[in-house]
């Protein structure tokens, strides 16, 4: 089948083994504001990114640059090791939504909303053919809402329209996959499920950039981190980047910030907690050692 989910093809290019690379890229907006400059960083193929920074960092800014939503004021992106705008020609690119960027009220089926990501492979006409079918149902069943296909999209669960999303990607056969706080409003055993398909796509050759708050998780399933604050602080393989020196760069006085353990003499605690949000990280001298932690009995400093 020609949408089938093998091994990817690798565009001829000089640098054809990169997933994404921003080269001092920077996004001004219509009012003058500079949401982001002299940001770089690459991600190679085969890997999944986190891009973690507060609130109003740019993290949504990059994402709709590599979407080429909005224009680079600045520098230049490259996708597969071709400009942004080859790459969105040729379909690679698909993006998960926040939920609030959606408005559920628009009455349309969970396999409308995945077929969308046919359009791309269709004609001006946008008639469907047996093949985009096929992908719609493989895309359902991959995230496991095959029975909800005839449902409408709006009176599904946060969880459940996050997957039809995902699938959405999925049916696209997006090469490089934006995910946009893929876990809000979403259990533990969604999370897991997202999680493991990631890896699985991953394995497949294609590059996941996910903007997350969920620190806790980050270490768990990825193998890159970039940290953002108007510009890049720092990107790399996650047990490098994501240090407690570079968290804090990062999120200054906004994380929670338990210690625990801390020795007798009240000389530095060997683990300390820090999340900005209800999942908490431990680190041990500066380095992510486990994310179940057990925060009770922890001070508060
Ligand atoms: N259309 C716009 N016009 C002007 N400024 C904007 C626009 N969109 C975002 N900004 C500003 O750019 C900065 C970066 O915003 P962005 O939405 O990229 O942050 P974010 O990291 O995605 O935040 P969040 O975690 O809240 O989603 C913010 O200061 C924001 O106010």
């Amino acid at each position: 089948m020609s949408h089938s989910f093998s091994r990817l093809d690798t565009p001829a290019s000089e640098d054809a083994g990169s997933g994404i690379a921003v080269r001092n890229a920077a996004v001004t907006y219509r009012n003058g504001h500079t949401a982001l400059r002299n940001a770089s960083f690459c991600i190679p193929k085969g890997t999944i990114a986190a891009l973690v920074g507060v609130n109003g960092s740019g993290k949504s800014t990059l994402f709709k640059a590599i979407m080429g939503f909005v224009r680079l004021a600045k520098g230049e992106i490259r996708v597969l090791g071709m400009p942004i705008k080859d790459a969105l020609r040729r379909n690679f690119v698909a993006y998960v939504p926040q939920a609030e960027e959606v408005d559920w009220n628009f009455p349309v089926l969970v396999e409308d909303v995945v077929m969308m990501g046919r359009y791309g492979h269709m004609g001006m006409m946008r008639i469907a053919k047996a093949a985009d079918h096929e992908a719609v149902a493989a895309a359902l069943a991959r995230v496991n809402m095959g029975e909800f296909r005839k449902r409408q999209i709006g009176e599904l669960s946060g969880g459940q329209k996050k997957r039809v999303f995902l699938a959405r990607a999925l049916a696209q056969d997006g090469r490089v996959i934006l995910l946009d706080e893929p876990f809000t409003g979403v259990d533990v055993k969604t999370e897991e499920q997202i999680i493991k398909l990631l890896r699985e796509l991953r394995d497949e050759g294609r590059v996941m950039l996910v903007s997350t708050h969920n620190l806790g998780s980050v270490p768990e399933f990825c193998d890159r981190t970039i940290l953002i604050k108007g510009t890049v602080l720092a990107h790399g393989p996650t047990a490098d980047t994501f240090t407690q020196e570079n968290l804090e760069k990062a999120f200054g006085g906004v994380l929670r910030h338990f210690v625990l353990n801390r020795p007798p003499d009240g000389g530095k605690a060997a683990v300390r907690v820090l999340g900005d949000d209800e999942r908490p990280l431990i680190l041990e001298g500066g380095k992510t050692v486990d994310r179940r932690a057990e925060v009770d009995g922890g001070d508060r400093e």
